[in-house]
């Protein structure tokens, strides 16, 4: 049985996380670079828990300039096994309020020009993105948040936009009305593609923080409201965190979606045809099939 390690990716206003036992920040270093900043390990109840500010401390990364695979392999390398990403985002729809927690559970990814994957020429691998993110894990996040208090939405459409602006009026209303997205943000993409690559339990926690532009009686973002809303609502994502390892618990059984064996099928490249200086950065992240 392996041992449960949870990770949280802070996003936006969240950049640290208080209450770890034996806490310690922790350089890491990858084969794709230094994360966005060290990573606060410890324990709560038992359970082994590791926190990275998404931007780093102080936000010092832009959503385009994340280093997200070195954040997924400095995790992976942690030997975390479940991996909850906080971000904050526009809604699109009326009854995904501000201050609201949506646990989304689909991304249309409008990235570009990230590096979006662990593999390339000399190792070549497809995984599937069909279910990107994982119920077991959701469940855990939904109850967690309804414990706590929190006005929680089982389920949404993350649209990841490039950024750093905003989206335009026409944008807005094209993701909403033609699209169905729920929510809108600038940073679980690639993070959740590489999630899946690494084999990790991935989910996204969106803390709505305004209606983008779309919405007739609220007018254009505005960043001086979402960081007002993200500080108001710093406790609830506390209260979330708090309650995750009593219902994830130290001891854990094979995901019961295969989100722990996405690569079972998944490299194609035959091994005689593998680059070995390529093979050597996948340790960490596909470690388990080479
Ligand atoms: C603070 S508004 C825009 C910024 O906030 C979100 O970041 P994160 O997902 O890390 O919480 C959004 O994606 C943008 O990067
Ligand atoms: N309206 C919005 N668009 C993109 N990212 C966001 N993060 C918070 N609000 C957002």
């Amino acid at each position: 049985m392996t041992q449960t390690r949870i990770a949280i990716i802070g996003g936006s206003g969240i950049y640290d996380i208080d209450g770890l036992e034996d806490a310690a920040w922790q350089q890491v270093e990858t084969p794709w670079g230094a994360p966005s900043d060290h990573i606060l390990t410890g324990r709560l109840e038992g359970v082994g828990m590791a926190f990275l500010p998404r931007h780093g401390r102080g936000h010092v990364h832009a959503p385009g300039s994340v280093p997200y695979r070195a954040n997924i392999d400095a995790l992976k390398r942690l030997g975390v096994t479940d991996v909850i990403s906080v971000s904050a985002c526009g809604s699109f729809r009326e009854a995904m309020a501000p201050g609201d927690f949506v646990i989304v559970d689909q991304f249309i990814d409008r990235t570009v020009g990230r590096a979006a994957s662990f593999f390339g020429p000399g190792c070549v691998a497809h995984v599937s993105m069909a279910h990107p993110t994982c119920p077991r894990l959701g469940d855990a996040c939904e109850n967690a948040a309804r414990d706590a208090g929190i006005p929680v939405h089982r389920g949404g459409t993350y649209l990841a936009m490039e950024g750093p602006q905003f989206s335009t009026l026409a944008e807005s209303r094209m993701y909403r009305e033609a699209w169905g997205a729920d929510v809108i943000g600038m940073t679980a993409m690639p993070e959740a593609k590489l999630a899946r690559e690494a084999e990790l339990c991935y989910a996204t926690v969106a803390m709505i923080t305004d209606y983008d532009s779309w919405h007739p009686d609220h007018g254009a973002v505005d960043i001086t409201q979402i960081v007002a809303t993200l500080t108001g609502n710093a406790d609830k994502g506390r209260g979330l965190v708090a309650r995750l390892p009593a219902l994830l618990g130290t001891d854990r059984a094979p995901c019961p979606h295969g989100c722990d064996r996405a690569l079972d099928h998944a490299i194609l490249t035959a091994p005689g045809a593998r680059d070995a200086q390529v093979m050597a950065r996948l340790d960490a992240v596909a470690g388990r099939v080479l």
